[in-house]
């Protein structure tokens, strides 16, 4: 068993911390529902398919913005013209709620709650299981990043910079070691310290 590195310390006096934790999760296999289909609904879903383009994605609304509509042809994305009903979260996962009725947004939330599903009503961190990030995506490499709701133009701006300082090669590197992790023979200590020995000169100072 490896021990943690380091514990980080709780938060210095005075200063909050960002405590959540991020999960990769793969989209394809788990039923999204976002509820809603004007202009925060088209940010969360063109966010969304940026990211993972082959989320299983169920939209649910009574009007859609044409940016919405053309999005989800081209991402194969169902729209189904409703207003929202309980009935709509069964054989749901994930639930984000993006209407512009808040009394809605909040029995969304409390109908996925009693359900157990993780909900996310858009830009309303008190109803919000999990917040959605800034990402990037360099092939393999994906970096997720949040202000722990503080400043969502910062998790903006942060991505704008990995996305331009983080080479598109660096997928390269992924690849190679991926390679040779394949070839390497031994035990698992074995094969641990020789993909250290190979990648200790990326961190070197
Ligand atoms: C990262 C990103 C992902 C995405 O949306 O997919 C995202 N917001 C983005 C942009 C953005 N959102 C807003 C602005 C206008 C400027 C401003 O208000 O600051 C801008 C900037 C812009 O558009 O330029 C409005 C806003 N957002 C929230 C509130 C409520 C509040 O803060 O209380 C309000 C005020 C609403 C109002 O005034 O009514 C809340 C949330 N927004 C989050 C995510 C979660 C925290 C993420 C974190 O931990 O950092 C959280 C907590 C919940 C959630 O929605 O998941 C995406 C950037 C994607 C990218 O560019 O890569
Ligand atoms: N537009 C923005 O950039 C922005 C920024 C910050 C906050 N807001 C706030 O967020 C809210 C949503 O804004 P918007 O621009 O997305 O509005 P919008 O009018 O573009 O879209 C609202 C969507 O909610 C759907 N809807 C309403 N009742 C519903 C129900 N019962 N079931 C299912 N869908 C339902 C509508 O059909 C429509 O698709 C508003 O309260 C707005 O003040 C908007």
């Amino acid at each position: 068993m490896k021990r943690l590195e380091q514990v980080p310390p709780l938060g210095a006096e005075g200063t909050s911390r960002n405590n959540l934790y991020p999960i990769f999760l793969r989209m394809h296999k788990i039923q999204t529902l976002i509820v809603g289909g004007g202009n925060v609904a088209l940010e969360k879903l063109t966010f969304l398919l940026k990211s993972s383009p082959n989320a299983n994605v169920e939209m649910l609304a009574p009007f859609f913005r044409d940016e919405v509509k053309e999005l989800a042809k081209q991402f194969d994305i169902r729209l189904i013209d409703m207003s929202y009903e309980i009935s709509s979260l069964c054989d749901k996962d994930l639930v984000i709620a993006a209407t512009d009725n808040l009394e809605v947004n909040k029995q969304i939330y409390h109908d996925a709650k009693q359900r157990h599903l993780l909900v996310n009503v858009a830009d309303t961190p008190e109803f919000c299981d999990f917040y959605l990030g800034g990402i990037v995506t360099k092939g393999n490499v994906k970096i997720a990043i949040s202000t722990n709701g503080k400043s969502p133009t910062t998790a903006k701006r942060l991505r704008q910079f990995f996305e331009e300082v983080i080479p598109d090669d660096v997928n390269i590197l992924v690849e190679n070691l991926n390679q040779y992790r394949k070839t390497i023979k031994g035990n698992f200590e074995q094969k641990v310290s020789a993909l250290n020995k190979i990648t200790e000169t990326l961190i070197s100072k």
